[in-house]
């Protein structure tokens, strides 16, 4: 994985894919010979609400950790497409900066102790976890792709937090398992791995008994890219996203918000206990 230049992220959240499409829309609209004036400005102010949004979002948000900014340079400027790593792995994965922030709020609002995390690519949301919690507070990210793994590890030996976070490399229903054999429970779960295997973590969380009292659980991407909501835009990560919202709203045993936060963030929490 050389270091090589950062590139901008594609557009991989509604906001940013319609901000894009009405970019090129309004592109398109100017070049028009005897375009309606009137409409080609409805569209540029269309445009500007939706491409303002994510950077005001980032201006009013407080800024992110040195150790942060440093992790997210080196996974933007580094080269996912000639890696050994998995295949699929691209810097598109990163949370990033305001995402990064909400899961430090929960951490202080939740007083979590005992965090896991599962799907840790280079490790952004691990570390802005471990930067909120206490020094006897732990995270144990579950990353199945061992070279990924390094990397993060590599950026967290730089950070001051580093040595809160455990990593699990391996598919993480297996590391789920072992976690509920040893009676371990968590007071904040993140979920974001492979998304056809977001149904059956749930599952395991809640049957494996793994849910400390009050312990809540964000689940990232659950609004994938509109793809449950548009009919013609569906891969097999939209239907699996679109399966387990559904699932949720049957599930007597949690409660649970959809935050439109970039890709979604959805909110859980046990209500039977
Ligand atoms: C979207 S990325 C995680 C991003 C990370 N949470 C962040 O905020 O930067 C998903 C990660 O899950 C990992 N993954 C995919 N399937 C997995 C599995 N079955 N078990 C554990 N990790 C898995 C991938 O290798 C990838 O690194």
């Amino acid at each position: 994985m050389p270091d090589g230049v950062v590139a901008p992220p594609r557009p991989v959240t509604p906001s940013t894919i319609l901000a894009d499409e009405l970019t090129e829309i309004c592109r398109q609209l100017e070049l028009a010979p005897g375009a309606d004036p009137a409409l080609v400005d409805r569209v540029r102010r269309s445009r500007d609400l939706a491409a303002g949004m994510d950077p005001y979002l980032d201006a009013c948000t407080t800024r992110e950790s040195p150790a942060l900014a440093e992790l997210a340079r080196r996974t933007r400027s580094a080269d996912w497409s000639t890696s050994t790593a998995g295949t699929g792995l691209e810097q598109e994965m990163l949370s990033g900066h305001v995402e990064g922030q909400v899961l430090k709020f929960l951490v202080h609002l939740s007083r979590a102790e005992r965090i896991l995390e599962i799907g840790m690519f280079t490790g952004y949301s691990a570390l802005a976890m471990a930067e909120a919690m206490g020094d006897n507070g732990e995270v144990l990210a579950c990353e199945m792709d061992p070279e990924v793994a390094r990397f993060a590890q590599e950026c967290f030996e730089q950070s001051d937090v580093g040595q809160r976070i455990a990593v699990a490399v391996g598919p993480a229903s297996e590391t789920l398992e072992r976690l509920a054999a040893a009676d371990r429970q968590f007071d904040l779960v993140f979920i974001d791995a492979d998304k056809p295997g977001y149904t059956g973590y749930l599952q395991q969380l809640l049957d494996g008994e793994l849910l400390a009292p009050g312990a809540v659980i964000a689940v990232d991407n659950t609004l994938m890219q509109g793809q449950p909501w548009l009919d013609d835009a569906n891969t097999a990560n939209g239907a699996a996203i679109a399966a387990f919202n559904a699932a949720l709203t049957y599930d007597d045993r949690i409660e649970q918000v959809l935050i439109p936060l970039r890709d979604g963030l959805t909110l859980i929490r046990r209500v039977d206990r």
